[in-house]
């Protein structure tokens, strides 16, 4: 590994991503700093007159891309989408991540499981061998939260509830996320797997089958791996 710079890294490896990106294509905008760079560079391309559509997984991907040019369509609009190009809290050698450290992950993984293609960005330091040195974060229902709460409790986690300035942060969808601390998930298809049966669970961050390619920002070079599972 080379000397980290994380912002650095972000840029090389959003604005690599937008290579990826053909005319007439249909794109799954993903959401957080490392897709800044990724719709920053792919507006310069539209207005040098590259041809796409874009569906925003957030709010704030939506007014980056309003900002930046790139057209945007409904969601409910699309059939399937070509590609899409989301950042990552963390993910192993299998693409398997853990997302929703920005709280967009009900909208990016409706919009992931929609796209022929996923494809994750992110700097070095995001990559692991098993997936879990960051807190999950599971969107759930305002009603009952705290019901939802002393569940996981039982089960010996330690969730908190997500503030934003001394409030109870809110997503787009007006859930509520407990970031769940993990330690090491030892099998993330059977945690997925509970966490979608517990009652109030809306969502949750592991996103396991989704990418078939990821590119990560190592110092000067952007690694391409793809996944052998698609
Ligand atoms: O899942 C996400 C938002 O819900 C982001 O993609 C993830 O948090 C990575 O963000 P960043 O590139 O800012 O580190």
């Amino acid at each position: 590994m080379h000397a980290v710079n994380t912002e650095k890294e972000k840029q090389r490896v959003g604005e690599q991503a937008t290579a990826l990106i053909e005319n007439d294509m249909l794109i799954g905008l993903g959401t957080g700093s490392t897709v800044y760079y990724f719709l920053r560079k792919l507006g310069e391309k539209v207005r040098e007159g590259l041809q796409v559509m874009g569906v925003a997984t957030s709010r704030q991907t939506q007014t980056l891309a309003e900002s930046f040019g790139i057209p945007l369509v409904d969601f409910n609009a699309v059939n399937e989408l070509d590609l899409t190009v989301d950042g990552a809290d963390e993910a192993n050698y299998q693409l398997q991540a853990i997302k929703g450290g920005g709280g967009a992950l009900l909208s990016e993984k409706l919009v992931a499981s929609r796209s022929k293609r996923v494809v994750w960005i992110m700097d070095a330091t995001k990559l692991v061998r098993q997936l879990g040195n960051v807190a999950l974060p599971v969107e759930v229902i305002p009603f009952g939260y705290a019901h939802t709460m002393g569940l996981l409790q039982k089960e010996g986690w330690e969730p908190v509830l997500r503030q934003d300035k001394g409030s109870i942060y809110t997503t787009d969808h007006g859930h509520y996320i407990l970031d769940v601390p993990m330690n090491g998930i030892h099998d993330p298809h059977a945690l997925s797997v509970w966490l979608h049966l517990l009652p109030g669970v809306v969502e949750h961050g592991l996103f396991l089958d989704f990418a078939d390619t990821m590119y990560v920002a190592d110092g000067d070079q952007v690694v391409v791996m793809h996944s052998h599972a698609k």
